[in-house]
């Protein structure tokens, strides 16, 4: 471990927070990065190696509609088991159902003492993935979807960033995990150290019951309430979905209560007295049971079944959020908003959905 001290000065925080010179960038410097997949992590964990002055080499199908613009963005590209077969480390970041599979193609391709990575530890907690015993086996997990990790490092910034270590062969698998963090920019936010079980318990429970699943479903109620009771669709959009971005953004920047100084005294009275109705007791009963299904592993063979299924349920749940009355107003909406353009990553992939 480095000999700097971790940034807990005033002891607040109950983990280890990393934070800029603390992780040592020699553990990484003269090492070869395989990164698989150039999706919204991948792209971003190689560009971001890449301008940090690290080996990359992105790993990708030989048919991969990813392959031109990965070699147009300045990277090097081979075939997933050829950029194994030259890497030190090699982070898998094709999407998890279909990781085993990649990994069972490239294993051959490990020589002692490398290192097999993951931004998301869900194949080795559930156990469908089982690295040989002569690699180090870690985690680099950013707090953000792949998309705003590029952009903070473009703009100087960084996303905070998780690290784990599942198996440490070479003795020095945290600080090379650290050194990655580095490179991809999460010692610029901060970078925690947790474990594998912590990540992926904590990740799938975030999405589903807060950031990606309950705070959609809360958007949606909202905008049929209003919609239902007769206010104009566009009405219910700027208020339940467009407003949510400024509203979060505030919570972002200094807290709930740095949110509450900005919006008016009616909105926080009326926010303070029906909130707890809206999102009431039983949210808390609904949450504890399925952090239960996640932490048993439910969940996860929920999924992996699914995926072995060939998705059926998820391609009908994805066309039903598709065809949601909210998508449909909000396209023509966006459009009206030119200065997005300007503002949005026109250097991020777009990330075909038949990669
Ligand atoms: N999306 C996000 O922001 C976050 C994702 N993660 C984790 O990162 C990992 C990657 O997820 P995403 O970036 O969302 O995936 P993605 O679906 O955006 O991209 C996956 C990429 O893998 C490639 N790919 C697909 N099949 C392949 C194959 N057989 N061989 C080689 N390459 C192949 C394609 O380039 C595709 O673009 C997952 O473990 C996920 O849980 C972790 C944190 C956030
Ligand atoms: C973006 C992120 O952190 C998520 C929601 O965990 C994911 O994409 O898996
Ligand atoms: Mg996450
Ligand atoms: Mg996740």
């Amino acid at each position: 471990m480095t000999e700097n001290e971790t940034s807990n000065a005033d002891d607040v925080f109950t983990t280890n927070i990393y934070y800029g010179d603390d992780a040592d960038a020699s553990y990484i410097e003269d090492k070869t990065v395989a990164v698989l997949g150039y999706g919204s992590q991948g792209h971003a964990h190689a560009l971001n190696l890449h301008d940090s002055g690290v080996d990359v080499v992105v790993g990708l199908r030989e048919d991969s509609s990813s392959w031109p613009q990965a070699e147009s963005d300045g990277l090097r590209v081979t075939t997933p088991d050829d950029a194994t077969a030259e890497a030190d480390i090699v982070m898998f970041l094709v999407p998890d159902t279909i990781q085993p599979a990649v990994f069972e193609a490239v294993e051959d391709g490990l020589e002692e003492g490398n290192t097999v990575m993951f931004a998301h530890g869900f194949n080795i907690h559930y156990n469908q993935i089982e690295p040989p015993e002569y690699v180090d086996v870690t985690m680099a997990a950013p707090k953000g979807p792949g998309h705003i990790v590029r952009r903070d490092y473009e703009n100087g910034g960084g996303t905070p960033a998780l690290i784990a270590v599942y198996q440490d062969y070479t003795g020095a698998a945290k600080d090379e995990a650290l050194a990655y963090a580095q490179g991809i920019g999460g010692t610029r936010a901060g970078v925690v150290e947790t474990t594998f079980r912590e990540e992926v318990e904590s990740d799938l429970f975030g999405e589903q019951a807060v950031l990606c699943g309950g705070v959609t479903s809360l958007v949606k109620h909202g905008f049929e309430t209003l919609v239902d009771a007769g206010y104009a669709p566009e009405m219910a959009y700027f208020e339940c979905l467009n407003e949510l971005k400024l509203i979060v953004d505030l919570m972002y920047e200094d807290g709930i209560g740095g949110m509450w100084y900005s919006v008016s005294d009616t909105a926080e009275y009326g926010g303070l007295t029906r909130g707890d109705r809206i999102v009431d007791e039983g949210v808390r009963e609904n949450m504890e049971e399925v952090l239960e299904e996640v932490q048993s592993g439910e969940f996860a063979r929920e999924w992996i079944n699914e995926n072995q299924a060939g998705r059926p349920s998820y391609t009908q749940l994805k066309r039903h959020d598709e065809e949601h009355k909210i998508e449909e107003i909000g396209a023509p909406l966006r459009d009206l908003f030119e200065w997005e353009d300007e503002q949005s990553d026109d250097d991020a992939p777009e990330v075909p959905a038949d990669d």
